[in-house]
């Protein structure tokens, strides 16, 4: 299993207690699927991602991720776990407004060494694999919401990771370009062989998942396989 979450247990201090943001959650995504977590706002859904990113320790249970037991290693180890395995795509680009398509990929590959060349390969390879090879010299401002949306992509799997994380990438976008981003991301998954989680609030989108997930109140439960009424 390429990404297991067994039994996690997350809260958050609340006043004098503590609030149970994740309760006793399991999910297990195994390499080239996509699984899909709706849920109300507040229900959870965030706090599953930073699990499992390694950016929040929970209070209890276990992250595998390829592999690794990521719960219980030292800071250290687990960022270099997150550099190696994990792609995650938040919800806001955060591109950086002086460099071009083609730069923002290169980037974050040198972050984690490699050499130029390559890099660059790579980069002008995943921008083709995203549909923006025309666009690798355009700067974000230069460039529509849904295309700096796939560029966020590309850069989460410049490092070819096993884990991508989602978090509700169609927000920004209308109808029709949200449905192509899912679907772009639902391709990716399956040809990379990427463990992909994606959270939604568009249950209109749902036919790309493999599992579709329903978080409430910190519990998940199943709400339907590929084809499904989720
Ligand atoms: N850092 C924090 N400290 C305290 N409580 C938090 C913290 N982060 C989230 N929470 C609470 O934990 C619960 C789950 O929040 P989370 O952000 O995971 O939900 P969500 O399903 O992603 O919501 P949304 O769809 O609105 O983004 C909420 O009740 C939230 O208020």
């Amino acid at each position: 299993m390429t990404l297991l979450l067994d039994d996690i247990t997350l809260t958050y201090p609340d006043g004098d207690g503590r609030l149970t943001a994740l309760d006793r959650v399991g999910l297990e995504v195994p390499a080239g699927t996509l699984t899909a977590v709706v849920g109300p706002s507040g229900s959870g859904k965030s706090s599953l991602l930073a699990v499992a990113a390694t950016l929040v320790t929970p209070d209890s249970g276990r992250v595998v991720i390829d592999g690794t037991e990521a719960t219980g290693l030292s800071r250290a180890d687990a960022a270099a776990l997150r550099r190696r395995a994990v792609g995650i795509v938040f919800q806001q680009p955060n591109l950086l407004p002086s460099l071009t398509a083609l730069e923002q990929l290169q980037v974050m590959a040198h972050l984690g060494g490699g050499r130029p060349r390559d890099v660059r390969e790579r980069a002008a390879e995943l921008l083709d694999s995203v549909g923006l090879a025309g666009q690798a010299h355009r700067r974000p401002h230069q460039l529509s919401g849904g295309q700096r949306q796939r560029i966020n992509i590309a850069r989460a799997l410049m490092n070819g990771p096993r884990v991508l994380l989602v978090d509700e990438p169609t927000s920004a976008l209308d109808h029709e370009r949200g449905a192509a981003v899912l679907e772009l991301i639902g391709g990716l998954t399956r040809e990379r062989g990427t463990a992909t989680v994606l959270v939604t609030h568009d249950r209109g989108q749902l036919g790309v998942a493999d599992q579709v997930v329903e978080m409430v109140d910190g519990v998940l439960a199943e709400a339907g396989v590929r084809g499904g009424t989720a």
